[in-house]
Formats: C-alpha cells, sequence, structure tokens
C-alpha cells in the first residue's frame, strides 16, 4: 500500500505540471473550436464538414476552466464572495460574486452551449428566473399566460406582477386560436407557455405561438421545467427565452433549488445580466457544481425515467379505478401529434385522475416508493395531489375555474426497477378498492365529474 502511494505521488510530482500544461492547451483548444463542437481535427477540419455533438455528449462535457492552473476534471468550487482587484480602478475579471463568479461561469457556459442560446444565466430558484423575465416588462404591458401553470408562476402572474401596473390574461394556451385572441397588438410584451403544462400535461403549439407573439413584437417564454433542452428546444422552436427550474431534472436529487434563463438575442442578454446583478438573484458557487454533476447524469437519468414513465402511463390507462390519464405518450393525448413534432420524448410526468379525492388521496398516502413531495425529476418516484401541494396557491375557485380538479394525482417517474414501481402503486390501487373505491365505485362516481 505505502509503495502504491510513493508511486502515486511521485507520478503526480514530477508529471503534474506537463500534464496540467497539456490539459490546459487542449482545454483551450477545445474552447476555441466553438460552441457546438468539431468532430474534425487537424489538416482534415478544413475538408470534413463540421459534426454537432449531440446533446448526449455535451453534457458530459463541460469545458471546464480554461485557464485552471491544475486542469482540475471537475470546476473549483470558487467559494468566495470577493475577488482582489488587481489595483483601485482595475476591476480584474471577478469582483464580487453576484456580479460573477468562475464556477457559475462553467456551468453558464454549459447551459448555453445546450440551449443553443447566446448565453444562459444560473438564477438561486426557478421562481428567481421566472421573476426576472418579468422585470423586462414595464407599467402598462399586458401579458398573455397559459391557464395551466406551475402554482408558483399562477402566483408572481396574479398577486406579484400586476402591483407594477402590468396586465396578465390567462387563457387555454393549446388553443392557439385562444392565445391569437389574448394577444393585444401594441400591448401585450411577453407571452408565458409551459409544454407540457403542470400539472394537466397540456400541449401548446410553441412554433405556432412564437410566430404570432412575434407578429406584435412581444416576446415569448418557454417554460421548459418538465423537458428540458434535453428533449425540447425551446429556442429552435422560436422562444425568446428558454426558461428551466434546474430544480428539476438538471439537479435531478432534490438537493438544489435553482432556475436557468437562455436567450438568443444579446441585448436581452444583457437586460438579463443587468436585472441579475441588480436585484442580486444569481446562484451560489455550491449549488452551481451541484448542477454541472447533475447535468452530466442528466441524459442517462430521463432516458430511464421516461421509459419506466411510459410503462406506468399504459398500465394507469388501462386501470378501471383511473379516470383518465395525461401523458403526451399516450395515443389518446390530445396533443400527441403537436407534442411529437417540437420534442423528442414525453418525459417522467404523468397526472391521472381518479374522480373521487378520497381514493386519489388513498393511492397517493399508500404508495411506498413513490414519496410524497412536491417538485419532479428526482431520482426517486414521486407523487402529490397538485391542489393540495405544488398549486395550493392558486384560489380554489381559479382551480375549478380553470378544469383543475381536487383528485388530480401528479407522478414524477424515478430510476427504479419499472415493476417494483407498477407493483406498489397496484398495491396502492387495491388498498384503496378495499376501503370501498373499488372499479365499481369508480365508475358509479364517474358519473357527472370533472374532466381534467
Ligand atoms: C413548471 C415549473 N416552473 C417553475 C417552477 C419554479 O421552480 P423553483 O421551485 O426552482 O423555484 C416550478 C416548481 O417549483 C415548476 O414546476
Ligand atoms: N410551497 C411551495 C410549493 C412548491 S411546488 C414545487 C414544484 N414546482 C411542483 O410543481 O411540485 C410554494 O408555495 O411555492
Amino acid at each position: 500500500m505505502a509503495s502504491a502511494a510513493t508511486n502515486l505521488s511521485s507520478r503526480s510530482s514530477t508529471a503534474a505540471v506537463p500534464a496540467a500544461a497539456a490539459s490546459r492547451r487542449r482545454q483551450m483548444r477545445t474552447a476555441a473550436s466553438g460552441a457546438a463542437g468539431n468532430g474534425a481535427n487537424g489538416s482534415d477540419a478544413a475538408q470534413q464538414a463540421p459534426r454537432r455533438r449531440s446533446l448526449a455528449t455535451l453534457l458530459v462535457h463541460s469545458e471546464g476552466l480554461v485557464n485552471d492552473e491544475f486542469a482540475a476534471s471537475m470546476p473549483p468550487i470558487y467559494q468566495t464572495a470577493t475577488f482582489q482587484q488587481p489595483g483601485a480602478i482595475d476591476m480584474g475579471e471577478y469582483d464580487y460574486s453576484r456580479s460573477g463568479n468562475p464556477t457559475r461561469t462553467v456551468l453558464e457556459k454549459q447551459l448555453a452551449i445546450l440551449e443553443g442560446a447566446e448565453r444562459a444565466f444560473a438564477f438561486s430558484s426557478g421562481m428567481a428566473a421566472l421573476a426576472a423575465v418579468t422585470r423586462l416588462l414595464k407599467a402598462g404591458d399586458h401579458v398573455v399566460a397559459g391557464d395551466d401553470l406551475y402554482g408558483g408562476t399562477s402566483r408572481l402572474l396574479s398577486r406579484v406582477v400586476p402591483s407594477a401596473g402590468i396586465e396578465v390574461s390567462n387563457v387555454d394556451a393549446s388553443d392557439v386560436e385562444a392565445v391569437r385572441a389574448a394577444i393585444r397588438p401594441g400591448q401585450t410584451a411577453l407571452v408565458m407557455l409551459e409544454s407540457p403544462t403542470n400539472p394537466r400535461m397540456q400541449i401548446c403549439d410553441i412554433k405556432a405561438i412564437c410566430q404570432l407573439a412575434h407578429e406584435v413584437g412581444a416576446l415569448v417564454c418557454v417554460d421548459n421545467s418538465i423537458l428540458t433542452c434535453l428533449y425540447q428546444p425551446a429556442l429552435d422552436l422560436g422562444a425568446d427565452i428558454a426558461m428551466t427550474s434546474a430544480t428539476k431534472f438538471i439537479g435531478g436529487h432534490s438537493d438544489v433549488t435553482a432556475g436557468v434563463l437562455a436567450v438568443r438575442d444579446k441585448q436581452l442578454a444583457d437586460r438579463i445580466y443587468f436585472v441579475q446583478n441588480a436585484e442580486g438573484t444569481a446562484l451560489g458557487p455550491f449549488d452551481c457544481w451541484l448542477l454541472i454533476r447533475g447535468l452530466k447524469t442528466m441524459s442517462l437519468r430521463m432516458e430511464r425515467q421516461a421509459a419506466n414513465a411510459r410503462c406506468i402511463a399504459e398500465w394507469l390507462a388501462a386501470h378501471p379505478m383511473v379516470h383518465r390519464v395525461n401523458y403526451p405518450g399516450l395515443a389518446s393525448h390530445p396533443g400527441k401529434d403537436v407534442h411529437d413534432a417540437q420534442a423528442s420524448s414525453p418525459g417522467s410526468i404523468i397526472s391521472f385522475v381518479t374522480n373521487n379525492s378520497d381514493l386519489s388521496r388513498i393511492i397517493v398516502e399508500e404508495t411506498e416508493l413513490f414519496k410524497i413531495t412536491v417538485s419532479f425529476g428526482n431520482v426517486l418516484s414521486l407523487i402529490s395531489m397538485p391542489c393540495f401541494m405544488s398549486h395550493a396557491s392558486i384560489p380554489a375557485e381559479v382551480r375549478a375555474a380553470r378544469g383543475l380538479p381536487d383528485d388530480l394525482v401528479r407522478i414524477s417517474v424515478g430510476i427504479e426497477d419499472v415493476e417494483d414501481l407498477i407493483s406498489d402503486l397496484d398495491q396502492a390501487f387495491q388498498k384503496a378498492a378495499a376501503a370501498g373505491h373499488g372499479p365499481a365505485a369508480a365508475a358509479a362516481g364517474a358519473a357527472g365529474a370533472v374532466q381534467a
């Protein structure tokens, strides 16, 4: 053991400097070769067409810090608020972590590459990112927003934004004509969408809505938290701002709250940076580091989660106690064609209704592997009743008017063995049946019930 340790240390002491220098040269070369990367090298480069690397590769490889003295494989966590300046009137690259931090720079550069963006920004939460978007508005502006949005977004738009003199109209954004009718030329400055929506998994035609919004000069912000840029290229579809709650799939382990905004327009990027710095909503260095780590396994996690979700959605759809399943991977989903045209996977979030809140509650409380928590995208499977949890901040009468029923159950499918997950759901449904909510009772309850 002692000799192995000696070997290791002598290797690093004699070889570290040239290896680090070579690695640094490689890092600089890769960084200089452009955001999209290029499979060719040397003299062949001039002849070969550049090959854009796939997101699965770009997720794993971050550029790191190009001038890192030790060529660390993972970027150091610059856990510092301040940076010494070269002089009183010379600020240097960084002065204060609210304004910029090298660990955050690594994350934001990688996010920009993944999103196909000019620039990406990491915020302290998804809500901080969304709030920054609303800071781009001014008094007198009008916002068109979907009517099936995450509860916190609804709260921001209904209880914070109007106090700045901004009017918000909520419409069924899965209906392009409803969006067209709600847009006010000369006044609508922002269209805020989710697709799929949280929690009813409705699908909005992002391209068509962007076209409508752009005709009147409005910006479109797509909250891409359920699919992320891995499965839905929001900017390519025409969105001006791609927003993601990184708390979900990017982090992947429910151990960090964070949000991302990605944009192509440089002036818009400058405005967002100004707001982020002015309001102090940037993500801290350790949380940035957690996200850099999360990105590396994101495609594997999401792939497994989506494969599991497909099986579970089909199982739920065939269950006699389930009245309706909302999952864009099912042929029965009304938005499936639009979804398939704009996204490469249905993802791993499913919601369903039983038409009986008591029955739904038993299912949620009796599952064992599915943990009762808000949020989604964790490697663990999660289960919730949105009306009482993530969407409880929307007043009951507004939820009812929007067709968000109390008995709605949302599940976020994890990476466990899918047979174990189905068997867990099965035993929970059996307990509900034993409590008097069997298929016959569920069918009777269905008569006259509100559909999700
Ligand atoms: C679709 C969606 N957007 C935004 C958010 C806000 O993100 P965060 O919790 O990271 O603030 C959430 C969840 O909270 C969400 O589900
Ligand atoms: N108490 C929180 C609720 C967070 S919900 C998190 C997530 N977006 C989800 O949909 O589950 C709040 O009031 O914001």
